[in-house]
């Protein structure tokens, strides 16, 4: 006798690289009875009816949720808020509710007021992820062997936590549990920061004009290139994610900023030692990370605390 799914029925509201990928993932795992998808365009719901990966596409956000055992909301931060106060009298009383926002501090903010007190807030943040958006951009490998974040509030029952951690590992993902707090300090430097320098590095490169644009293209070949595809990633995921996590970004770009200036002036003295052991420094990490084979893990950033410069 093989045994019952995970979840009886499971509503994705919003389907793109993350809904897309989620249902692609846990339908290849039987983890639910029924997949529900609803996305907010009538283009995307009938490409997702075309996919064939819902059981059922419907068109409101409240009629996804009601009577699912899993709600997922996979749609930018900024979107979140809104969207729990149009579910929330639809949810079941003891539904597990939880997101994939790429910040949780606000996420959580937004959505907790308007939730039943009945049901489980489990926020998630897979780590995972392309510069890709839309229905087709979805794949069912995308979680396995990334990590997924859970930041569920203090007095979380343990049973909708531990049963959240099991769709994720079931999915691929390695999971791991963290205050909101902590989260969005450690993906402003790991994922947030990063992704405003390739915004910046690929604008500037623009701006030269026409110059040299046809130099920028034709050289491209590794470095710029590899920034110009974080800087194709989607613009309104990325203007929430700055506006929702700005305290934690603006303190990892003050640290940043006082490093580029130490090696601005290690580059305007000549001093090349300074440089040297600079370099090194950073490719051992590079080194360490890839030894221990978690090129898609996050460093142990334990000691990363809100405010603490580096020794
Ligand atoms: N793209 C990544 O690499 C990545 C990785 C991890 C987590 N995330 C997070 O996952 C979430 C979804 O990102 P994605 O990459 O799947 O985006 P996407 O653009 O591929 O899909 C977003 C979906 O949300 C819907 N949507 C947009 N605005 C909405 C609104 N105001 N109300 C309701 N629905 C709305 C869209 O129609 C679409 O179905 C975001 O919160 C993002 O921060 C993204
Ligand atoms: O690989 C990429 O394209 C990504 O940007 C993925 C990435 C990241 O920065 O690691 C982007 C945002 C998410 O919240 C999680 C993952």
């Amino acid at each position: 006798m093989t045994a019952p799914p995970l979840f009886r029925r499971i509503a994705l509201i919003g389907f793109g690289l993350i809904g897309g990928s989620i249902a692609r993932a846990a339908r290849a795992q039987g983890l639910a009875g029924e997949i529900v998808v609803t996305a907010r365009s009538a283009k995307t719901r009938a490409r997702v009816t075309e996919l064939g990966i819902a059981d059922r596409v419907v068109d409101t956000n409240a009629e996804a949720a009601s009577d699912a055992d899993l709600v997922i909301l996979c749609i930018p931060v900024g979107a979140c808020g809104a969207v729990a106060q149009e579910i929330a009298s639809h949810l079941r009383p003891d539904a597990i509710v939880s997101d994939v926002g790429s910040v949780k501090g606000a996420v959580v903010r937004e959505m907790t007021p308007y939730l039943p007190t009945s049901v489980h807030f489990v926020p998630a943040h897979p780590v995972a992820g392309t510069e890709h958006s839309g229905p087709d951009s979805g794949f069912a490998e995308l979680f396995i062997n990334r990590w997924c974040i859970l930041t569920p509030p203090d007095k979380t029952d343990i049973a909708a936590v531990d049963k959240l951690r099991a769709f994720w590992t079931a999915i691929g993902a390695r999971v791991e549990i963290m205050t909101p707090q902590h989260h969005d300090l450690v993906l402003a430097i790991t994922s947030h920061l990063p992704h405003l320098i390739a915004y910046t590095i690929v604008g500037t490169a623009d701006e030269l004009g026409e110059v040299t644009s046809s130099e920028v293209m034709k050289f491209s070949a590794g470095g710029f290139r590899d920034f110009t595809r974080i800087a194709a990633s989607d613009p309104t995921m990325w203007r929430d994610v700055f506006l929702a996590n700005k305290d934690a970004v603006l303190e990892m770009l003050g640290t940043f900023n006082e490093d580029l200036s130490k090696l601005t002036r290690a580059m305007r003295r000549g001093d090349g030692e300074a440089l040297f052991e600079h370099f090194t420094r950073t490719r051992a990490i590079r080194r360490g990370i890839v030894e221990i084979g978690q090129d898609s893990a996050a460093p142990d950033f334990g000691r990363l605390q809100t405010g603490a410069k580096k020794p």
